[in-house]
């Protein structure tokens, strides 16, 4: 069966448009079909489980097929081995190559892809990319290489020619930023569905789209699943993609097959610099999402440094959006804050004035849900369109664990803030609402920005009643010291309060302990935050997944107070 039989919209003028845009000159050629594609490699690329949910070959076939021979021309490649040989889909974890796959053995952390590439071919791969020292390994290999010096570098557009561009048959949304990535990109999803678009989501959360809902193991995945998600969705006829783009995949080229029409920030403190070195680096890897190479247009949040310095230094056209005042292109004004989220107006450069309500609590929500509006207008649609589908509660939007309030007496609310900057604006938020005390149950995660411990301890002290020390992930970490540090920070900065304001500062592990002692022992007039976790339902202690919903924990003991 043919793509074109296969389109959704088969024969109209829609898809038939979205093949021309798909088709740019020097896109690869294509040979027969056959039933097979890597669907969305959803899932845990990586960790090799299978379900009916996540393994590919449950999802609709791609029907793409490119040969080596054209792919090494396009993307300039060394090619050892036959030109004609046929691919249809990109895999980098050799425990999910099915037949038909390119295996892109590359350098990584704790091994080289080469070791696995046999494995990869054993199950079906026709082709590998690689290095020259994965090729030095790999003569042998008994299918053609690619060879590359950063192979990588090349994964990105790669994956993106062998799904045939799918990302050039919608419109494509970025968001980048510390903080509120998730929650812009589940506004953006709500705002275009009421816009009547068919929208397609991917990042930290799930990847979604047309009623498939898929948990994400990363915030942006790598090129090969993306690419696979996003062909998936073109072909049942999403029309628009929110994705979130961590630092991490701008560094990794896990995006580099999309040129998005929009990308927003949103923030930048500190986070990550296990990966990012410096606060500085992790700021140029963001910015570098704001290229030609990357983006159309941007969007920019200037309510911190971060976000001026990028509207400045952006290279593509930039509008941008302020909480705090006026000094932007669209400002937020008649903003009303409550306990069920926020009201506001943003006011635009022509006068224009759009009425909104955001559900979610927090200040910052009102900042995500403005950058959101915007992205959606600088992506064309009109402001009177967009007042209308704000009229009919366009950012009526929920995110799993992000500021979701289990109870009212005492309130418990489930929060994903894991960096400094989130926890106190969180706790920021939470405080005029409280009329007892506000308990908060935090850790900070092993094996990852050893900086931001002691700041977050630091942070609960100032904005808590009640700081509950304990654990996060501590991946391959001892968890003691990592709550060790945690508490130093937290003990330091109260001494350098008034004695009269002392929080109760206590170490409580294994955290489902701690969620529930300080859920027992809550007055009903309290409020006690889970902040760091969110919607992870897996705990990794020293390499091993241990069931741990914040939620689920926090839930049970709420229960047994009720008893
Ligand atoms: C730091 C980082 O991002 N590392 C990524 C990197 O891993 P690595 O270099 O250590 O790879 P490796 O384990 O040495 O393996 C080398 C190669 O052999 C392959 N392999 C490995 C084992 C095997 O049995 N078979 C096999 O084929 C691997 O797929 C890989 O291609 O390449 C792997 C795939 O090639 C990624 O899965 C891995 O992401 C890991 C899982 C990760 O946790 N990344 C996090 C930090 C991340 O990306 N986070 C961001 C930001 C989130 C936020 O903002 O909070 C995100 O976007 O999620
Ligand atoms: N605009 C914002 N500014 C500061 N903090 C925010 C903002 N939006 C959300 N937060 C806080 O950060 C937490 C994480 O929010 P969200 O999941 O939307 O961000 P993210 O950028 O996707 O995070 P991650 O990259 O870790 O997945 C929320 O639970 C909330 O506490």
């Amino acid at each position: 069966m043919s793509r074109r039989s296969r389109c959704s919209t088969s024969g109209s003028s829609r898809a038939a448009r979205r093949r021309r845009r798909s088709r740019p000159s020097g896109e690869p050629a294509r040979t027969s079909h056959v039933p097979h594609g890597p669907g969305p490699a959803d899932g845990p690329q990586g960790t090799g489980r299978f379900s009916p949910v996540n393994d590919p070959r449950t999802l609709p076939s791609l029907l793409t097929e490119v040969t080596v021979g054209r792919l090494a021309e396009l993307l300039d490649l060394e090619l050892r081995g036959d030109p004609g040989a046929v691919v249809s889909s990109v895999v980098l974890d050799d425990r999910r190559a099915v037949p038909g796959d390119l295996f892109a053995a590359l350098p990584g952390a704790r091994a080289h892809g080469a070791r696995f590439a046999p494995a990869a071919v054993g199950r079906g791969a026709r082709a590998v990319l690689t290095d020259a020292t994965g090729a030095a390994e790999l003569v042998d290999a008994g299918v053609p290489l690619l060879v590359a010096a950063n192979p990588r570098g090349v994964l990105g557009r790669l994956a993106a020619l062998v799904h045939d561009e799918p990302a050039t048959r919608m419109t494509t949304f970025g968001v980048t930023g510390t903080n509120g990535k998730t929650t812009t990109t589940f506004l953006l999803e709500r705002l275009l569905g009421e816009l009547g678009r068919r929208p397609g989501l991917v990042g930290t959360v799930v990847a979604r789209y047309a009623g498939r809902d898929v948990p994400s193991r990363l915030t942006t995945p790598e090129a090969p699943e993306l690419q696979g998600w996003i062909a998936a969705m073109a072909e049942a006829g999403v029309d628009a993609l929110a994705m979130e783009v961590s630092s991490h995949a701008l560094a990794l080229h896990r995006v580099d097959g999309v040129v998005y029409d929009v990308v927003g920030f949103t923030n930048l403190s500190q986070d990550h610099l296990d990966f990012h070195g410096t606060l500085e680096e992790y700021f140029d890897v963001k910015a570098s999402l704001f290229t030609p190479g990357r983006a159309r247009r941007g969007v920019v949040v200037v309510d911190d440094d971060a976000g001026r310095r990028l509207a400045k230094r952006s290279e593509v056209p930039v509008t941008t959006v302020t909480t705090r005042g006026t000094d932007a292109d669209w400002h937020v004004a008649d903003h009303v804050a409550g306990v069920g989220g926020s009201r506001f107006t943003l006011v635009g450069p022509a006068g224009e004035r759009l009425d909104a309500r955001v559900t979610m609590p927090g200040d910052f929500n009102v900042a995500n849900a403005a950058l959101a509006i915007v992205m959606v207008v600088a992506s064309g649609v009109s402001v009177t369109d967009i007042a209308g589908a704000l009229a009919r509660d366009g950012l009526d939007a929920t995110v799993p664990g992000r500021m979701e309030v289990l109870a009212t007496a005492p309130r418990v609310v489930v929060d994903f803030a894991h960096n400094a900057d989130a926890l106190g604006l969180a706790l920021a938020t939470l405080r005029p609402t409280t009329p007892g005390r506000l308990v908060v149950v935090f850790g900070a995660t092993g094996e990852r920005d050893t900086g931001k411990r002691p700041v977050m301890g630091a942070v609960a002290a100032r904005g808590a009643d009640i700081v509950v020390v304990t654990d996060d992930d501590p991946h391959g970490e001892d968890p003691a010291p990592i709550r060790a540090a945690v508490l130093a920070g937290a003990h330091e900065a109260v001494l350098a309060r008034v004695p009269d304001a002392r929080p109760a500062i206590l170490e409580v592990a294994p955290r489902a302990e701690a969620v529930r002692r300080a859920v027992l022992e809550a007055a009903p007039e309290d409020t006690v935050l889970v902040a760091g976790r969110g919607h992870e339902t897996v705990q990794d202690v020293g390499g091993v997944d241990i069931a741990l919903d914040d939620r689920v924990e926090a839930r049970a003991a709420l229960a047994a107070r009720a008893d």
